[in-house]
């Protein structure tokens, strides 16, 4: 099998919302909300992978120390496996600005349910109902 792996955070602010991005019109699933994050490549941890991804996408920075395992997701996607690592992060430096999508914005996780979503995000939102 040939598998995706993909880490991504669930950014929780001081007032227990969530933050997702639109991705960009160029990319696959485009329009859909996501959490920020992206490919593991093969010379990385999934937890640099992360820090890297946050840097890029919405110029912020954190450490390893402040990203928990929160769950997973596993979902067919074309010919490979996605395997979505999902992280919850409270704490990093900077303000978070959309550098590589549509938008951003800070839901409660309650309203995730009515966004438009890929599908590996869908389990997770129950997780992030109860853990936010
Ligand atoms: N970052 C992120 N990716 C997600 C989520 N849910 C989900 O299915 N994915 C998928 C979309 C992509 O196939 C892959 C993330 O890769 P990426 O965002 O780095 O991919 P990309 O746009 O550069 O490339 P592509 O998918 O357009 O080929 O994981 C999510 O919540 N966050």
């Amino acid at each position: 099998m040939d598998f995706l792996f993909v880490t991504a955070a669930a950014l929780v602010d001081r007032d227990g919302r969530v933050l997702v991005q639109q991705r960009s019109r160029h990319r696959s699933m485009a329009g859909l909300w996501e959490f920020p994050g992206g490919k593991v490549e093969p010379d990385e941890t999934p937890e640099h992978a992360l820090i890297r991804e946050l840097r890029e996408e919405l110029g912020i920075e954190t450490e390893a120390a402040c990203l928990a395992p929160a769950g997973f997701a596993s979902e067919a996607l074309g010919d490979r496996h996605l395997i979505l690592l999902l992280y919850v992060c409270r704490k990093w430096k900077g303000i978070p600005a959309a550098l590589d999508s549509d938008g951003i914005k800070w839901v409660r996780p309650v309203e995730l349910h009515a966004l438009d979503m890929p599908p590996a995000d869908k389990p997770l939102i129950g997780l992030l109902e109860a853990l936010v």
